[in-house]
């Protein structure tokens, strides 16, 4: 239940609207299950863990808004955490706008974090968070990669595909979310910036569109992103060493 009058300062939103057709048929993503709990009662638990979190919109599927209400009134959540469902869009950045036009006054800055990136420990919350107090509009988890990255001319599935060169990987980051930003600024790259081809991947591009400074803090190991069917196998495993280590 949402208390409109209650000033909160920093909101996540966390689009959960997706398919997840690169997970394999089923249910959305979102809903499905992880240690026996929907991924997205993960992702809602991570962003409500920082005591600096007020209020979570949850971004449903189009169709699934009233399911994912009744998730949440199931599971158990911060009593100190508001929660709010809007059913989503056609893309990632449509279903970010529609979290972004259900925040109520009072909220400066703002948390985006996929329901796919269920595991992101708090910590790594709270360092995003601080970093947009200091003053930064937008902040950016990330970890330097591990491989190294080759840009290629994209041809047919199959096919071999010429290279065309290979970026320092020093100068690289794999970025996560939840991402930081001003309120302000992120809602004006999502009415402002034209995105085109593939679209924002992120919404931190959108605010460099924009022309604002974006910064990097450092990323978490957990904080992957389940996309294909064994990130979810991996997923499984730290949760159980997770929970193993609490002693439940
Ligand atoms: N129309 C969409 C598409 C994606 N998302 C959300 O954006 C996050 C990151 O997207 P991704 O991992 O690509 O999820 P899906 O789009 O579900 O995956 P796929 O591309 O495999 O279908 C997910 O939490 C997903 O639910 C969303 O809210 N609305
Ligand atoms: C926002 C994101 O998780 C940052 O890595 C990523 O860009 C989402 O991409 P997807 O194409 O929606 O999986």
């Amino acid at each position: 239940m949402s208390d409109q009058s209650r000033p909160y300062r920093t909101a996540a939103v966390i689009p959960a609207a997706g398919r997840g057709v690169r997970l394999g048929p089923g249910a959305p993503k979102a809903l499905r299950a992880l240690g026996g709990t929907p991924m997205l009662i993960h992702a809602v638990r991570a962003m409500a863990a920082s005591r600096s979190v007020s209020l979570v919109v949850v971004v449903a599927p189009p169709d699934g808004a009233a399911e994912v209400k009744n998730l949440l009134d199931e599971h158990a959540l911060p009593e100190r955490t508001d929660y709010l469902v809007v059913p989503g869009g056609e893309t990632r950045q449509e279903s970010v706008r529609l979290g972004l036009d259900a925040l109520p006054e009072g909220v400066c800055a703002v948390l985006v974090h996929d329901a796919a990136r269920p595991l992101v420990p708090v910590d790594t919350v709270d360092a995003v968070i601080e970093a947009v107090r200091d003053g930064a509009p937008a902040v950016v988890p990330a970890l330097p990669l591990a491989d190294t990255v080759k840009e290629v001319e994209p041809g047919p599935p199959g096919e071999p595909e010429p290279v065309l060169g290979t970026p320092v990987r020093a100068r690289l980051r794999a970025v996560q979310t939840p991402q930081g930003f001003d309120r302000e600024t992120l809602v004006r790259a999502h009415k402002t910036v034209a995105v085109s081809g593939e679209g924002a991947t992120d919404d931190a591009g959108m605010v460099e569109q924009l022309g604002a400074p974006v910064v990097v803090v450092p990323g978490h190991e957990e904080a992957f992103k389940v996309t294909r069917p064994l990130d979810l196998v991996l997923a499984e495993a730290v949760l159980a060493r997770r929970r193993a280590n609490d002693g439940f």
